[in-house]
């Protein structure tokens, strides 16, 4: 079994439930970030053993949050080893507006992962993109790059869309397959 890490950060809930989902299906470890932007203890160490990791955030100002930045600059010192090279490493995000800028927040995750050395995951799923096309289809937000939810400004994280979740859920399974295809 590859070992695979979630380690995100979200200042109201809604990128936490997707962490959770991306762990479902990757069936990974969870890291959470804090409103510091600190790993818990150990945090760090179990990022260093990882197979793949799995790197989340809340898109705010078109970026990630600072607290998330916080931990990628913390993480130039296992850079400094390249410790984490030819690890796996793939990225989700979620904001208010259904573009909202989500792809900057995922190219910053890619370009983190590529100073790693890392090797990146996409998505994976074909986009639900027809006429018919619902919003609670899964990759009704039609990402390729890394998983990608949208909770309205007004809704909680209890009212996200199942469609997203399970968009999540998937991508993490896929991870998970892909770090165990690595391993042969
Ligand atoms: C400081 C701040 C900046 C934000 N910037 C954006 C943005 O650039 N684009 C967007 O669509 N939503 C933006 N949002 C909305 C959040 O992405 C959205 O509320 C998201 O669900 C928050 O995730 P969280 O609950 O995990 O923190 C912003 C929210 C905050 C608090």
């Amino acid at each position: 079994m590859p070992k695979v890490v979630v380690v995100y950060h979200s200042g109201y809930g809604h990128t936490q439930r997707m962490a959770q989902s991306v762990a479902e299906g990757a069936a990974a470890q969870v890291l959470a970030i804090d409103a510091d932007g600190n790993l818990p203890e150990g945090g760090w160490d179990t990022l260093n053993d990882a197979d793949a990791i799995i790197m989340g955030s809340p898109t705010y100002m078109g970026s990630v949050s600072w607290q998330f930045k916080k931990f990628a600059d913390a993480s130039s010192k296992p850079w400094y080893s390249q410790a984490w090279k030819d690890k796996l490493f793939a990225g989700f995000t979620n904001s208010a507006a259904t573009n909202g800028d989500k792809m900057s927040t995922l190219n910053y995750l890619f370009t983190l992962a590529m100073q790693h050395g890392g090797i990146w995951v996409s998505q994976g799923m074909l986009p639900s993109n027809s006429k018919g096309a619902q919003r609670n289809d899964a990759n009704y937000l039609g990402s390729y790059s890394g998983a990608m939810a949208q909770s309205p400004s007004d809704a909680g994280a209890g009212e996200m869309f199942p469609g997203d979740l399970e968009t999540a859920r998937n991508f993490g399974s896929r991870v998970a397959d892909v770090a165990s295809r690595f391993q042969r």
